[in-house]
């Protein structure tokens, strides 16, 4: 009846708010688009309630040209793309003139305090200054023992409860998860979850396990309509939503009552001058981020609670993300068994090389020289970005350039769509990373052999990694391959190397070791499942399984 009362209130508020703004002006009203379900809710409704995350976007695509214009929450109109030039204008070129939009982004500060994800404008700039140096190329291979020893775990303890049986059906998301949870404690604060050794036993664990899927699934209508109000209402408010009395919210808050605990101990230990050796020799990110925050003048340092933040966040962003990248890396090697054979055989030859020179693991260069393994990983991060689309919000009046122009309502042909000031403009990964003008005719087909004739520097670039990840530098997203690239540039997801390293030592330990196929009735059970702007594996019509990718996995002789 509380929550009722708020959410009647933070609407009329921001109705009000939005009809003010919506008679200023609108640059995008010739532009076609979809009709949606409820123009209350507004389009995240319909693509949040589709089974099969993407399909109703990429339908869009098809129909209206990579640029559209659909329907927001409050009957708002928002600006639709996932052409390569707009995104590359947004994330590389006029970055800070594209903020985050505060309907999506405030839930990370409720999640963790002022973090650099949700951090914008000097204040972002600030805290990427200071993490920078724990993220270069160097420091992260110092990583690989690490990454190597967790895995090995996994492989070990597979391997014995493989030794009484022929084969095992696992939720490998779920062993990939604590992997990449165990990983993230380690190198990001010298800090061990356990999550290995006994997820039951490890409070914090337990309790970030699906975190992102929970808090995005199939969000009630007043749920969705309470968040969509957000972008209405000054910071001073929006802070108090943090005591909001729901489930979500008391999850939230529970998760980060019992983290900060944590966070706040080893923060302390970290910090104290009583291990002054071990702190000037710490080679784990908080130490690193700790020695530059010292060395910076006072108003550039970070807060003790931004640090505190950050920790959270790096723990957020840096573990199930990786874990259902490989999962549903493995859940396509199910699929295709040649790949597979073919993957496993060039690791066997980099594993006859490594011993013949007397080595005991892969070195970085020899899980580079792995190029099946690597193209099958960008063509993961292609077909299954995790995260799907991201909303931003112009900042002034701009002019966005297309590479494919698109019909305007009136049939003219425009290269170009001028925004005005306060425009959403929500660009789509998933939808770029399956265009045909890009990847080709078999772009919804997971094929990564599409990487060795595909030259990525032909593309406009988008992503870091293979130019796929708006959030991977130019190998794809626009952000990894151009995908990773995507959300690249100023706001290039930072841990993309780190993700990068370790998903290479996943997929050759687990793919030298195990085989993985489909079990009985798996092909209609997996699903991967829209959760706000994000795509998790769960087990159709059992959602609260949690994320669950189920896979067989069987000894390679
Ligand atoms: C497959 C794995 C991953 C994917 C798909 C991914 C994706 C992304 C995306 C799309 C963004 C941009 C978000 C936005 O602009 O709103 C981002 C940012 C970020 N990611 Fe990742 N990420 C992955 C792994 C990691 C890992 C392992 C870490 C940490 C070790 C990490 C740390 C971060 C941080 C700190 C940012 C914020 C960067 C900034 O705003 O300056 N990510 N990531």
């Amino acid at each position: 009846m509380l929550f009722t009362s708020i959410v009647a209130l933070v609407s009329f508020v921001s109705l009000v708010a939005f009809v003010l703004r919506f008679l200023r002006r609108n640059s995008i009203r010739n532009i076609r688009g979809p009709h949606v379900s409820s123009r209350l809710l507004g389009f995240e409704y319909d693509i949040g309630r589709q089974d099969e995350a993407g399909g109703l976007e990429t339908k869009w695509a098809r129909e209206y040209g990579p640029t559209w214009r659909v329907t927001g929450s409050f009957g708002s109109d928002v600006l639709m793309t996932a052409d390569p030039k707009a995104l590359q204008h947004i994330y590389h070129k006029s970055a800070y003139n594209y903020a985050k939009q505060t309907a999506q982004n405030h839930m990370g500060y409720i999640m963790s305090g002022p973090n650099i994800v949700w951090a914008q404008g000097q204040v972002h700039q600030r805290h990427r200054k200071l993490m920078n140096p724990a993220f270069s190329t160097a420091q992260l291979r110092s990583f690989l023992p690490l990454f190597q020893s967790v895995t090995y775990k996994v492989v070990d303890k597979w391997k014995s409860d493989l030794s009484s049986k022929k084969d095992m059906d696992l939720f490998v998301n779920q062993w990939l998860s604590r992997a990449a949870l165990d990983i993230i404690g380690a190198a990001a604060f010298d800090y061990d979850y356990k999550a290995l050794d006994d997820a039951d036993e490890s409070a914090l664990a337990k309790a970030y396990h699906g975190i992102l899927k929970d808090i995005n699934f199939r969000l009630p209508e007043v749920e969705i309509l309470f968040r969509a109000a957000w972008d209405y209402l000054p910071f001073p408010i929006l802070k108090l939503f943090a005591y909001t009395p729901t489930k979500t919210f008391n999850r939230v808050r529970y998760v980060r009552n019992l983290y900060n605990a944590y966070g706040r101990k080893i923060l302390r230990e970290k910090s104290a001058d009583v291990d002054a050796e071990k702190r000037s020799h710490g080679k784990d990110i908080l130490s690193i981020l700790i020695r530059a925050n010292d060395s910076s003048d006072e108003k550039t340092k970070l807060t003790e609670d931004e640090i505190l933040a950050q920790m959270y966040t790096l723990t957020l962003a840096g573990h199930e993300t990786t874990a259902s990248t490989v999962s549903f890396l493995l859940y396509e090697l199910a699929k295709h068994p040649e790949y597979q054979d073919r993957m496993r055989r060039e690791v066997m030859e980099a594993r006859g090389r490594v011993a013949a020179r007397g080595d005991a693991g892969f070195t970085a260069e020899d899980l580079d020289g792995m190029t099946l393994c690597l193209n099958a990983i960008k063509e993961t991060l292609r077909l299954h970005p995790v995260v799907t689309h991201l909303p931003r919000v112009a900042t002034k009046d701009d002019v966005i350039p297309l590479a494919f122009p698109i019909a305007t309502a009136s049939g003219e042909a425009i290269h170009e769509v001028p925004v005005a000031k306060g425009q959403v403009i929500d660009t789509s990964m998933l939808v770029y990373n399956r265009l045909p003008q890009v990847w080709g005719a078999d772009a919804d087909t997971w094929n990564p052999d599409r990487f060795s004739r595909l030259d990525d520097h032909k593309q406009t670039y988008v992503g870091v990694f293979a130019n796929l990840i708006l959030a991977f530098p130019r190998l794809t997203t626009i952000a990894y391959l151009n995908l990773y690239r995507t959300a690249a540039g100023t706001r290039a997801c930072l841990g993309w190397r780190f993700s990068l390293i370790e998903m290479q030592v996943f997929v050759a330990e687990f793919v030298g070791a195990f085989q993985f196929s489909l079990p009985d009735g798996a092909a209609d059970e997996i699903q991967c499942a829209p959760a706000g702007n994000i795509m998790v594996p769960i087990v159709r019509g059992k959602p609260d399984l949690g994320t669950a990718l189920r896979l067989r996995v069987s000894l390679v002789n």
